[in-house]
């Protein structure tokens, strides 16, 4: 591995001529760079060759993604013996489906000026298959930016793995994400489904992050001795200085809404554009579901994988567009989602670990803005602090008022709480206990089964305003892990104890109104991302942890 000097003198884009395609260097100036961001600048002079392999790791927000595809198209455009139109010469695996949008659209910005742009393609889940891939097969594709589940879809069949068998550049973006164990699977048969290494591609990897064990398995797909870039020093942290960083601790996981209104009293200017992590897709669609109702000025968004993908690319692109907002979210823009002008970035509860911490509060001060991040957590959850600290994160200097502000908000978000439908809660709830049960979490927390049970009613009853806890079936319990653990409400009709007095609004077998539609039951999948994490547990109300996102 070669280690490359930092140097993070900004250089003219003016000064890559002769050097940079032509008409990559015109669609720079049509896009409005004039100068390379470090990260592009050391990748463009310190490679030994366009053509290396590297590792990359840069800060959120510094145009990583023009780092990758820039070298790529430039490559790909000069070579005599580039495969010809309709055969993929680049190919770019992402975590997610709006990173794989998103990174389509700059691959179509920059190659705009050529007479013919190249066709860059987009293999994700959760669209028409067969519509995008019938157009993958009869157009002339060059690039195609893809995640990891639709990819190995698409190279199980012959004649589409065919269009795939002159690669020339591998990337993979969000790197330590996708050689985790959740998509490292996925990556190894891809990698079994494309030509080999010894034909000769390029591999490129990239992310913000890049923890010691990616080093261990990043040989899957750079070879040795691949040049290795990092505009992070060792000893600085890995998040931007331009943004201050604060917790606020709460007593309980039952005043999480009341303290997010409070905190959101103290911190929203007008035209706040603000994004809000919550720890489950399902907890987050209560946020917006409560938040929506008159709790805060904004205009409320809301994003995360139990939305079919839709709703999840309009309100991406609206999101984008608006001057102002608050978007509730799961990971699906965790990492990679290129916002503009994001002030504020909320998490409340825990992240997966520091990594995502950091991706998180890189949603906001990309480009070299300015921006905040805030997470909020139980005393009992505090931990994290600890266990990272290496991460600036402070107290936040209104923490008693924010605390001596929640009571202001009680009746609001009870009322707002009685407004929302029992099912929402109910999934909210599921996926609160399923979370925790499949997280390494419950040792740190010093919780045991029981005890989870009973933080997740406080939140139900004291939090989300149940009259009891929200009904759970005995099957999604066990697949839990938490079969016979006491403080359940049994849905009726299977109910151990058969004494289940919840009886949801307009469903008087108690049953809640998803457990009664088509489809329920489905796990996680459905709208997700293409792989789950740790998935395998949870069922009706997204009990596991692969339903993080
Ligand atoms: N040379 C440049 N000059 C000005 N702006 C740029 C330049 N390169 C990229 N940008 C802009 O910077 C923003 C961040 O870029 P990008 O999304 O590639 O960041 P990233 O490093 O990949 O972030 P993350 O780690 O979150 O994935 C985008 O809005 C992009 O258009």
């Amino acid at each position: 591995m070669q280690d490359l000097a930092i140097n993070d003198g900004a250089q003219p884009y003016a000064s890559m001529a002769g050097k940079l395609d032509s008409r990559l260097l015109q669609a720079l100036r049509v896009m409005g760079f004039e100068t390379m961001t470090p990260v592009q600048h050391r990748v463009l002079t310190e490679l030994p060759d366009w053509r290396s392999d590297c590792l990359v790791q840069a800060k959120t927000g510094t145009g990583k993604t023009l780092a990758f595809l820039l070298p790529a198209l430039h490559c790909l455009l000069q070579d005599p013996r580039a495969p010809p139109r309709g055969q993929v010469a680049i190919l770019i695996i992402a975590p997610t489906r709006e990173l794989a949008q998103q990174i389509a659209k700059s691959c179509d910005q920059l190659t705009s000026q050529l007479a013919k742009p190249l066709e860059c393609h987009i293999a994700v889940g959760g669209t028409a298959r067969a519509s995008a891939h019938s157009r993958f097969m009869k157009e002339s594709p060059s690039i195609l930016v893809a995640t990891p589940g639709r990819l190995k879809d698409y190279l199980s069949e012959a004649p589409t793995a065919q269009k795939l068998s002159n690669i020339r550049t591998l990337v993979l973006d969000e790197a330590d994400t996708m050689l985790e164990t959740g998509f490292m699977a996925d990556v190894k048969r891809i990698l079994q489904l494309i030509p080999p290494k010894s034909t000769g591609w390029q591999g490129m990897c990239f992310s913000a992050t890049v923890p010691p064990r990616v080093k261990d398995v990043v040989s899957v797909v750079l070879k040795p001795g691949y040049s290795s870039i990092s505009t992070v020093d060792k000893n600085e942290a890995p998040t931007h200085e331009r943004v201050p960083q604060y917790y606020v601790l709460m007593p309980s996981v039952a005043d999480t809404f009341t303290t997010l209104a409070s905190l959101l009293n103290h911190e929203i200017k007008t035209n706040a554009k603000i994004i809000v992590f919550g720890v489950t897709a399902n907890m987050v669609a209560l946020f917006a579901a409560v938040f929506s109702q008159r709790l805060t000025p904004l205009k409320v968004f809301e994003i995360h994988s139990r939305l079919n993908q839709g709703a999840r690319t309009r309100t991406t692109a609206q999101f984008k567009e608006a001057d102002a907002g608050i978007l509730f979210a799961s990971d699906v823009i965790g990492r990679g989602i290129d916002i503009p002008n994001v002030d504020l970035v909320i998490q409340i509860g825990l992240p997966s670990n520091g990594d995502q911490y950091v991706h998180r509060v890189g949603r906001t001060a990309r480009a070299g803005n300015d921006g905040r991040a805030i997470i909020v957590l139980t005393e009992a959850e505090s931990f994290f602090m600890k266990n990272n600290r290496h991460l600036p994160i402070n107290p936040h200097p209104q923490t008693d008022a924010i605390n001596a502000g929640r009571a202001r908000y009680t009746d609001a978000v009870t009322q707002a709480m009685h407004g929302v439908d029992e099912s929402t809660k109910q999934r909210a709830y599921s996926s609160f206990i399923g979370f925790f049960a499949g997280s390494g979490l419950m040792k740190p927390l010093r919780l045991d089964k029981p005890g989870l049970v009973q933080v997740a009613n406080e939140l139900a009853i004291k939090g989300m305003a149940c009259p009891e806890p929200p009904p759970m079936e005995k099957k999604v319990i066990g697949k839990m892990g938490l079969k016979g653990v006491p403080g359940f409400n049994y849905a009726s009709g299977n109910d151990s104890t058969g004494n289940s007095s919840y009886r949801p609004h307009g469903h008087p077998n108690g049953k809640t109104r998803d457990a009664l539609s088509p489809g329920a039951g489905q796990g996680g999948r459905r709208g997700g991302v293409e792989k789950k994490r740790g998935g395998g547990r949870g069922g009706r109300g997204g009990g596991g942890r692969g339903e993080r996102r």
